[in-house]
């Protein structure tokens, strides 16, 4: 059975979004063996404001995204979003709600990465540049809006390539499931330098879901 593998769909979702199955039958989803939990956390302002941080190392730098990262042994996920959102942003989360479950797979790697999504609705202190994430407000509200903040849009060229698939069902404040699968990235021509390019996205699906199903295994 395929119907997008995993958080399956059960009848109770909403419209799901996918490129699959239909126009890509003869991709399968990627075999994975393990299932390790990660968070992302997005600080966001009744106002429309949504704060990014620019990753400057590691796994995903040079792309805006949310705070997080693995959920380490003996803590819970919830537990470890608040962790990471201090470490990486110096703030701390004093409203997070869980809003979001999306897993990642990628060609030749044995790990589905199950990453919870939070937004943090109230927090203490100011974000601010850490190791890791250099933070910026940024504004979800589109550039006719009369109320709109003097700040930059949502950078999506700037993001991972799935984030604006599923940012209308966060920014609306829906909870939501989904999964994607990437391509091997090109291998870089030999003595190239620069970022290092990104796998292509090769499958996946979103949709809208009730939090139970968002918090099951
Ligand atoms: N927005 C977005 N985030 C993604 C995608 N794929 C993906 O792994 N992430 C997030 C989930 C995690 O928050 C983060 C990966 O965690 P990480 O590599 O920073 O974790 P880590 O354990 O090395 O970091 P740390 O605990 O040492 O801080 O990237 C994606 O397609 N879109």
């Amino acid at each position: 059975m395929d119907q997008f593998a995993s958080l399956l769909p059960s009848g109770s979702i909403g419209p799901v979004h996918t490129n699959g199955p239909s126009d890509s039958l003869h991709l399968s989803w990627l075999p994975t063996s393990t299932l390790k939990q990660y968070t992302l956390v997005f600080p966001v302002t009744e106002d429309g404001k949504i704060c990014l941080g620019m990753k400057k190392r590691g796994f995903g730098a040079g792309r805006y995204n949310g705070f997080g990262g693995k959920v380490e042994p003996g803590e819970t996920v919830f537990e470890a979003a608040k962790r990471e959102l201090h470490e990486e942003a110096n703030i701390v989360a004093t409203k997070m709600p869980h809003c979001g479950r999306i897993r990642f797979a990628f060609e030749d790697s044995p790990v589905l990465m199950d990453v919870f999504v939070y937004r943090v609705e109230a927090w203490e202190g100011d974000p601010s540049e850490t190791e890791e994430m250099l933070p910026a407000w940024h504004t979800s509200l589109p550039p006719s809006d009369p109320s709109m903040p003097q700040l930059p849009q949502i950078p999506f060229d700037d993001m991972w390539p799935d984030d604006d698939l599923w940012f209308p069902l966060f920014l609306a404040k829906k909870s939501f499931v989904g999964r994607v699968d990437f391509n091997k990235p090109p291998v870089a021509p030999e003595g190239s330098e620069g970022k290092m390019e990104d796998g292509s996205m090769r499958r996946w699906w979103f949709a809208e879901a009730p939090v139970e199903l968002m918090q099951s295994s």
